[in-house]
């Protein structure tokens, strides 16, 4: 059968969903998404892109403060000392869904350009090829008016049966919360409930120090409100490069932040105008919000799973191989419903391997060694490849060298001074294998060391490449040459 006989149904429109869908149209498929609240999936419109969205809001408003250190100063403006700029949180939240919706409806229109057909409803395995949509559910596919993920509206309005050749779960993730802190969409918030906010909280409690938490953190510091952030580990971050994390939480203390390290929230309460959090030492910490960030939780409930044998780990996840497929003939899964790596990259990436297995294309199962990822906060974080930790704990024989920004020319001009580069060689061979950026624009400046990790690139190939004077890369060049002299 060639794969323009076959058809392709995806239950998820996220990037997971999205991207099998827009790869197996390529290949010739009849393709169906089944999506019951917005095309881009939560990365789109309530997780990965409006975050971003306020990130760079809250820098863009940093740029201002910062001002006055370079001796910049606003003359003749009537602008209090220290901050001088404030959030319309109505405003920048109305922006964000704006670009929001705008992403999601270009995705529509590029399915719908690629002959995909977009159902919107709820779907659910019915038996072996057979996917059941209750349609209707949801809000708007085309991304018109997304309501926030898991909040979908009830309208039922039929129900259809498609039959599919092969079947792709991207059904995604949503947040955890606890039976002692109940969201309530207007004090106690996950970060799905923050972009209908209308004013900026004048006290935050962030629950959570993962990279989530973190980066929200940041965000609401940067737009000004007083922050405190309850790690239940002994530093931020826990899951990162140590180093990295210990700049971080430097640099967040430093601007005012409250870090409640070894610090484990056990409930929530609403108190007035105010939250109450319970710590479970009996601590108590007050703000005017809470926001809960500990974690999340596949959505693989109710979907005809267990019904049709496709096995689920011990935290609900769909368990898949390294070319995305379940232990179920024809059924395959993609994204943050696997419980691989929770990134939108890898969750696009294991969607398009998964319909080029299927498909019969060639294809190359997923391997993780190479992704790259970032933390949004100031300053940025950027990984690739091996860790620390692997270094550490012997998993990779590897030397590291790490450099500080404040040496570094470019960044005493543009006034950085936290952050390093750090590159990983293999002993004997000085093969690159990771590398981690703090800095301004690390998301950019991971490329490189990505580009050597991928290619099996050697510390002097990496040091004898030309980098811009001044410029942060020539640190990265920097740390390769010293790592020739100690990688043997
Ligand atoms: C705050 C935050 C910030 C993030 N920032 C980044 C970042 O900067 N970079 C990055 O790479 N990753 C980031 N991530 C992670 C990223 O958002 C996820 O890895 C990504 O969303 C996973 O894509 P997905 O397709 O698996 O799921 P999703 O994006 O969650 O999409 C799944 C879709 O399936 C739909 N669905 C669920 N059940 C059904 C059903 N039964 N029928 C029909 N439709 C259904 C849902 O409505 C949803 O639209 C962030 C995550 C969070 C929480
Ligand atoms: N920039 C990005 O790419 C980006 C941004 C956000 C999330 N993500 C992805 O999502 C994944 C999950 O990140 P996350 O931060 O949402 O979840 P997480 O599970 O990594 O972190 C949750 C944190 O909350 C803590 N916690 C749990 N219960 C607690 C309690 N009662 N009190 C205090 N702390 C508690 C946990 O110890 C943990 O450190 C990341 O690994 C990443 O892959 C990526």
């Amino acid at each position: 059968m060639s794969s323009a006989d076959r058809s392709v149904v995806v239950i998820g429109g996220g990037p997971g969903g999205y991207e099998a869908a827009l790869g197996a149209a390529q290949l010739g498929a009849e393709v169906t998404v089944v999506e019951r609240s917005g095309l881009g999936g939560a990365a789109v419109l309530t997780d990965c892109v409006p975050s971003k969205a306020l990130i760079a809001t809250a820098d863009f408003m940093d740029r201002f403060s910062a001002a006055k250190r370079i001796g910049v100063h606003f003359d003749g403006a009537e602008v209090p000392a220290d901050q001088g700029v404030t959030a319309h949180i109505a405003d920048v939240n109305a922006r964000i869904m704006d670009l929001a919706r705008a992403q999601s409806r270009d995705i529509h229109e590029r399915l719908e350009s690629m002959g995909v057909e977009v159902v919107q409803g709820a779907g659910r395995l019915a038996g072996p090829g057979v996917v059941e949509v209750v349609e209707g559910v949801g809000a708007v596919a085309s991304g018109e008016e997304p309501a926030p993920h898991g909040q979908d509206r009830e309208k039922a309005v039929a129900t259809r049966r498609i039959d599919a050749d092969v079947v792709l779960i991207a059904t995604g993730a949503r947040p955890r919360v606890m039976d002692t802190a109940v969201p309530d969409g207007e004090r106690i918030l996950t970060w799905q409930h923050i972009w209908n906010l209308t004013e900026l909280p004048e006290h935050l409690v962030v629950i959570g120090s993962g990279v989530t938490g973190a980066e929200l953190a940041h965000a609401y510091l940067g737009l000004g409100c007083q922050v405190t952030l309850i790690s239940s580990r002994d530093r931020v971050l826990p899951g990162e490069d140590p180093d990295a994390a210990n700049v971080l939480e430097e640099v967040f203390r430093r601007r005012g932040m409250t870090v409640l390290n070894r610090s484990r929230a056990g409930a929530v309460r609403r108190e007035g105008d105010g939250v109450v959090v319970t710590l479970d030492d009996g601590r108590e910490v007050t703000g005017s919000h809470a926001l809960l960030a500990v974690g999340s939780i596949p959505n693989t409930t109710d979907m005809g799973l267990e019904e049709a044998g496709v096995r689920l780990g011990k935290r609900g996840h769909v368990e898949v191989d390294r070319v995305s497929r379940t232990n179920v003939p024809g059924v395959y899964a993609a994204g943050d419903c696997t419980g691989v790596l929770p990134l939108a990259s890898v969750a696009g990436m294991q969607g398009r391997i998964a319909v080029a297995h299927a498909l019969g294309d060639a294809v190359a199962p997923l391997s993780l060694g190479k992704v790259s990822s970032n933390i949004f906060t100031d300053p940025e974080i950027a990984t690739v490849g091996a860790s620390q930790a692997d270094v550490d704990e012997g998993r990779v024989d590897a030397r590291a060298v790490m450099l500080p920004l404040s040496k570094n020319p470019r960044a005493k001009m543009q006034n950085t001074s936290d952050g390093f580069v750090k590159l990983f060689a293999r002993s004997g061979s000085a093969t690159i294998v990771g590398g981690v950026v703090v800095g301004p624009r690390a998301s950019e400046l991971i490329f490189p060391i990505a580009l050597a990790v991928a290619n099996r690139l050697n510390v002097d190939q990496f040091s004898s490449t030309f980098t811009v004077y001044p410029s942060m890369s020539g640190s990265l060049a920097e740390a390769a040459r010293q790592l020739h002299e100690i990688a043997d």
